[in-house]
């Protein structure tokens, strides 16, 4: 194989053990703890999972943590108000509550609900506006997962060609967005396809970093690659279950093909997703430290 795998479950391993000394420290030195709450609505696996795995982060940093289990029929007035409650609680530092939402409650209006600084998925409109005028207190966790594993694997960003295959406000947007900012791990020229775009392949063959977060499993073949391309791969498709019930996951490249053009590609699992979680934990502190005011 010719790419070099930028293995994501090590650099979150790494980032973790930095985040743990952090929180020994401010526990030590200030008497405080980061909290965090994740809320999920109803009971889908794959979401389970998810929360499953922050939950476990959150404990293994040594974080005040809350898991807060809901009925998929609990009303969008009932969710707001626990929203309230947790913003009003000072244990709390950070709120999360799972996405997808249940059709009948209003996701944005959830999302407007949460306490900007308590916003570590960086969903809220404050948040998201800070971020595009490049003043952002908390970036998103998937993008900023991204940046970290790009800068951490030494590819240089600067003038680089970015093709982003996405336009999603959890991905797509705000990568195409952080990107493109003046500064370092950034000053990409940046191009964003989507469902509209007249051809997908004439973009993602001149992308010197190819960014995919379509939902669609091993949408980009090996031919729509530059070679010596990097490639971050953000999709998780589970495609079936082993006979023990674990999930098999496929991105949204064909990696097979991919690897053997490429010069660096990220694999799925083990790519992208923990280094998501590793930024919401990331996040939790910054916002612990902006709670009470610790400037170092
Ligand atoms: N690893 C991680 O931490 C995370 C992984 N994910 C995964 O990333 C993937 C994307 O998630 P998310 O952004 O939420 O997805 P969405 O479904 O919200 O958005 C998908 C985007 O891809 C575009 N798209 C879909 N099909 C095509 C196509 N054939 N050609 C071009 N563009 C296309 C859509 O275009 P249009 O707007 O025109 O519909 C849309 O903008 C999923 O597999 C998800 O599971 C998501 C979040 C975190
Ligand atoms: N409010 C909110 N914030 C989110 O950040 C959020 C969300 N809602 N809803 C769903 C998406 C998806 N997402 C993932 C996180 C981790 C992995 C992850 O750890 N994946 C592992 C595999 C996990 C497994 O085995 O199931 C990997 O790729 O190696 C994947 C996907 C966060 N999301
Ligand atoms: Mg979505």
């Amino acid at each position: 194989m010719a790419a070099q795998l930028i293995k994501g479950t090590e650099v979150s391993k790494a980032i973790r053990e930095e985040l743990k000394q952090e929180v020994q420290h401010i526990k030590e030195k200030y008497g405080v703890t980061p909290g965090l709450v994740t809320i999920l609505v109803g009971e889908d696996p794959a979401s389970q999972s998810y929360v499953r795995a922050k939950q476990k982060a959150a404990h293994d940093l040594g974080f005040y943590s809350v898991q807060d289990d809901r009925p998929a029929d609990i009303s969008e007035d009932e969710l707001l108000k626990l929203i309230d409650q947790y913003n009003k609680d000072p244990k709390i530092d950070g709120i999360l509550v799972q996405l997808p939402l249940p059709k009948h409650i209003n996701e944005t209006k959830v999302l407007y609900a949460i306490d900007p600084s308590k916003d570590v998925d960086a969903f809220h409109p404050f948040n998201v506006g800070k971020l595009m005028i490049g003043e952002p207190d908390f970036l998103p966790c998937t993008p900023a997962g991204i940046q970290e594993l790009l800068v951490r694997s030494g590819v240089e960003t600067s003038g680089a060609e970015v093709v982003v295959v996405g336009r999603s406000n959890i991905v797509g947007k705000p990568i195409a967005v952080m990107l493109m900012q003046k500064g370092p791990g950034a000053n990409a020229t940046v191009t964003v396809c989507h469902t509209r775009t007249r051809d997908v392949t004439f973009h993602t063959k001149r992308a010197d970093i190819l960014i995919v977060a379509a939902g669609v499993t091993e949408y980009v073949k090996g031919d729509w690659i530059k070679p010596g391309a990097v490639v971050i791969d953000v999709g998780v498709n589970e495609v079936g279950r082993t006979a023990d019930g674990k999930r098999i996951l496929k991105g949204d490249v064909a990696f097979d093909e991919a690897k053997e053009v490429a010069s660096m590609i990220t694999p799925v699992p083990g790519g992208v997703g923990p280094m998501t979680i590793t930024m919401l934990m990331k996040n939790t502190v910054r916002a612990c430290k902006i709670h009470h005011n610790i400037k170092e």
